[in-house]
């Protein structure tokens, strides 16, 4: 590095300073990126306060002493629990100190140590901006708008025993994290797995559904038990449910009590937080005390095992529970999340799960290998999940994973190599099944193909045993390595590092005045931008009237069958028990999820010719493919053409530069809109059906005594045949929801690609400050993750 580079880091490093110790922002760790050089430098800078003086001295005290404390067994020193939050003008007795920053540095990947560095450069030169044009301006919004915060959601779906804790476990090296292995515990609630990002503690973060969400569960269960009081039905489940939650929390004391009586606040005393409307947060040195002190928030009831000390079960009360490990490689950029197969009986646990299981990337289905085709629970909730995970979510993979391969009927005078040949020779035969069986989910396949799927047959047990099996025959290593993929951040981080140099680019070509070329190259430009525009457009306009005729079919096969559809649900049983669960399908505006078996959806059903219809032409519109992308990769083609240009007017190099990034920049972000905004546009259909279904709900829920059961099948076949309408509108409101789509993704386009032309070559401006130094550092850096090789 040449000094005036030199001198450049350790000027934007002392205003960083400068400006920390001004809003007193200093902490033990980031006191750990001063050396002596800055720390000589930054008392002369920050003026003649001794004020500041005296605390530098302070802090060079302090750290001499904690490098040599560094050096003690950490046994004889106190807990660290608030490290990193404490400030150094207050008394730190507890300092198991090791310099996080330095330690950390050199175990950190290249595109981390990059990041941070580039990241530090633009937050000065943003400070140095100022906002006095419209250019700095622009420039200010440009570094704001950089982003880097990749984080990839893994759904692990399956039923209660399926190994799924003992899986995470096993994946993340973390053996005492999430409970597991009780017979009569189970997880009750979803619980998300990341990386503790601030510290180096365990930490549960429990979230609490509202007070007022309660209430209503209290009052819907009380009524559901007061409608049933006299009948002889088959409402076993319903009710065994609502025993068990209610004794969870209340003993047996909820018997005979009303919803008020049972919002008294001794019920909470030992969690004021769901009370206030806050989350719980627990903090804990080790996983395994965390686990423990854990239990009560997340597993039901148990008369056993781990939870024979615990009195009351919080359970019913929890929405989520977000556990943070420290320094897990496996989680840096990857949040795991434990999910109940089928939804939630709870309205708010139900909707968080939805939003979560659509925002998954990846979803696994747990399941044990013994009964792996036999056991309808898995294959179901993939069935069940499709239309979340993929046209309606951002699924791009489906992990079928086989647990308990170590599982084996053997007899004692095999040997240990005959067993291990047996494991490995059934692993061999059920993926084949495995496979076998997906190819006949027609149902999925709309929105996945094989390549989508895979299988895989592990044992977590033989993985911290090696009993029986090797590590690499548990297979664990290979879902490891899958989550390293995911965590790969290069191209997060060079999107950044490349939109940072883009802007510094700008910046220094700004600086040039009376460039010749600019005129020219901006109408060039310009005539290229619009011929772009008008390939995208004209995909979009082909998509548009594909997606207008698969849904005309679809509305005309929904007036042909939705009265044979809705007989065949609405008389498919007799009796009591029918009654009953159609009049929790309406009481709950045409969904219901019974205990056992599959999800009720009238809307889903009315909704399923249009959505057949249209599956297949959505999936190839949107793929969850990031390779791919949507209306047929033209956005992805867009392009300026600023390569070509930059060989023949190099006098704009630097402008070209800024403009390529910022097209990058821009299709990355349209990317990420698409793949949220399609999930709207998907789920349209079903959501204007429930709509104009909602009424007729209401009307049924209200009958009572005799005739009931006719009088909620009259009900709501009367409705449809007098809305039958509601399949055209359906239709219309997909097109709408597209359109409004494809209106956004070109005008973005044009507006910020015009914005970016403009700025960049119409503008002179030689008063900005000079970045040159900047600049080069940030184009070594760029270098730097352009040469190195990328894992994926
Ligand atoms: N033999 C064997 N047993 C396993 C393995 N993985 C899990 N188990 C056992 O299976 C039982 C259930 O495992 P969990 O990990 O608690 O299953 P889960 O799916 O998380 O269950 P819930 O918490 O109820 O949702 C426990 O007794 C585990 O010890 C494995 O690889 N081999």
């Amino acid at each position: 590095m040449d000094d005036f580079v030199r001198e450049k880091l350790i000027e934007w490093d002392l205003q960083k300073w400068m400006d920390k110790f001004e809003d007193e922002e200093i902490t033990q760790e980031s006191f750990y990126e001063l050396n002596d050089e800055l720390i000589d430098k930054l008392i002369p800078k920050v003026g003649p306060g001794l004020k500041f003086k005296k605390r530098f001295k302070q802090l060079k005290e302090k750290q001499s002493a904690n490098e040599e404390t560094v050096n003690l067994s950490a046994e004889v020193l106190p807990s660290t629990s608030d490290k990193g939050k404490r400030r150094f003008d207050q008394p730190d007795e507890s300092s198991k100190l090791q310099p996080p920053a330095k330690r950390q540095r050199s175990s950190q990947p290249l595109e981390a140590i990059v990041l941070s560095d580039v990241k530090n450069i633009m937050k000065f030169v943003h400070a140095r901006l100022h906002e006095k044009d419209k250019l700095s301006a622009f420039l200010k919004k440009k570094i704001s708008d950089l982003e880097t915060d990749k984080r990839e959601l893994v759904g692990v779906f399956g039923k209660t025993g399926a190994g799924k804790s003992s899986l995470i476990n096993a994946i993340i090296e973390e053996k005492n994290l999430l409970p597991s292995g009780s017979v009569s515990a189970c997880t009750s609630v979803m619980i998300k797995v990341e990386a503790n990002m601030q510290g180096s503690n365990y930490e549960a973060d429990i979230e609490f559904i509202t007070p007022e969400e309660w209430k209503d569960e209290l009052w819907s269960s009380h009524q559901f038990l007061g409608d049933n009081k006299d009948c002889e039905m088959d409402v076993d489940n319903d009710y065994r449910d609502i025993s068990e939650k209610f004794s969870a929390l209340y003993g047996e004391e909820w018997k005979g009590k009303s919803s008020d009586d049972l919002m008294d606040g001794k019920y909470f005393r030992e969690i004021p937080e769901f009370l206030q409307g806050r989350r719980k947060i627990l903090t804990c040195e080790s996983a395994k005390e965390l686990s423990a002190r854990c239990v009560k928030y997340t597993r039901s009831d148990s008369k056993q095992g781990d939870g024979k000390d615990v009195k009351k079960w919080y359970w019913p009360l929890v929405k989520c529970v977000t556990v943070r490990v420290p320094n897990n490689d496996f989680l840096q950029h990857v949040t795991l999340v434990d999910l109940p197969g089928n939804g939630d009986r709870n309205k708010s646990r139900d909707k968080m799960w939805k939003q979560i299981v659509e925002n998954c990337s990846t979803v696994w289905i747990v399941t044990e290998i013994n009964r792996v085709i036999a056991e309808k629970e898995a294959w179901e909730i993939l069935e069940s999940a499709s239309s979340y995970i993929g046209n309606g979510g951002e699924c791009r993979q489906i992990l079928f994973i086989c647990t308990k391969s170590d599982h084996i009927e053997d007899s004692d005078d095999q040997s240990a190599a005959q067993r291990r040949d047996l494991i490995v020779k059934r692993n061999i035969q059920v993926k084949d099944e495995v496979r076998k069986e997906f190819s006949k989910l027609h149902k999925i396949k709309k929105h996945f193909t094989d390549d989508h799927f895979k299988v895989f047959t592990v044992s977590s047990k033989e993985f911290l045993k090696k009993k029986r099996l090797n590590a690499d025959e548990t297979e664990i290593p290979k879902l490891q390595q899958f989550l390293q993929d995911l965590n790969d951040c290069h191209s997060e981080t060079f999107n950044y590092v490349s939109g940072a140099y883009g802007i510094l680019s700008l910046i220094q070509g700004a600086n040039c005045r009376g460039v010749a070329g600019k005129k020219h190259v901006c109408g060039e430009l310009e005539r290229t931008m619009s011929q772009q525009l008008k390939q995208v457009k004209k995909a979009m306009a082909e998509a548009y009237r594909t997606f207008e005729r698969c849904l005309s079919k679809g509305v005309e096969s929904s007036i042909c069958s939705y009265g044979q559809k809705l007989k065949s649900f609405l008389f498919r049983k007799k009796g009591s028990a029918f009654h009953m669960t159609l009049k929790r399908v309406v009481q709950s505006g045409g969904i219901y999820k019974p205990k056992k078996g599959k999800q009720i959806n009238i809307n889903m059903m009315l909704a399923s010719h249009l959505m057949d219809s249209i599956d297949e032409e959505f999936r190839k519109t949107f793929p969850n493919e990031v390779k791919c992308g949507a209306f047929n990769g033209v956005i992805e083609t867009f392009s300026l053409n600023t390569d070509f240009l930059n060989k023949h007017h190099k006098d704009v190099e630097l402008q070209l530069r800024f403009l390529k990034t910022e097209e990058e920049k821009i299709k990355a972000k349209l990317n990420k809109t698409i793949r949220t905004q399609k999930k709207d546009v998907y789920n349209s259909v079903t959501q204007k059906i429930k709509e104009t279904m909602e009424e007729c709900y209401i009307k049924a829920a209200a009958f009572r005594g005799p005739g009931t059961l006719n009088n909620m099948r009259e009900t709501i076949e009367r409705h449809v045949h007098s809305n039958k309408g509601m399949f055209e509108q359906a239709k219309n409101t997909m097109l709408e929801k597209l359109n409004a789509l494809m209106q956004c993704i070109l005008v973005t386009l044009q507006k910020t690609m015009m914005e970016s032309i403009e700025l960049s070559l119409k503008t002179d401006n030689g008063s900005l400050p000079d970045f040159s130094a900047e600049l080069s550092m940030v184009k070594e850096n760029y270098d730097k993750l352009a040469n190195s090789p990328v894992i994926r």
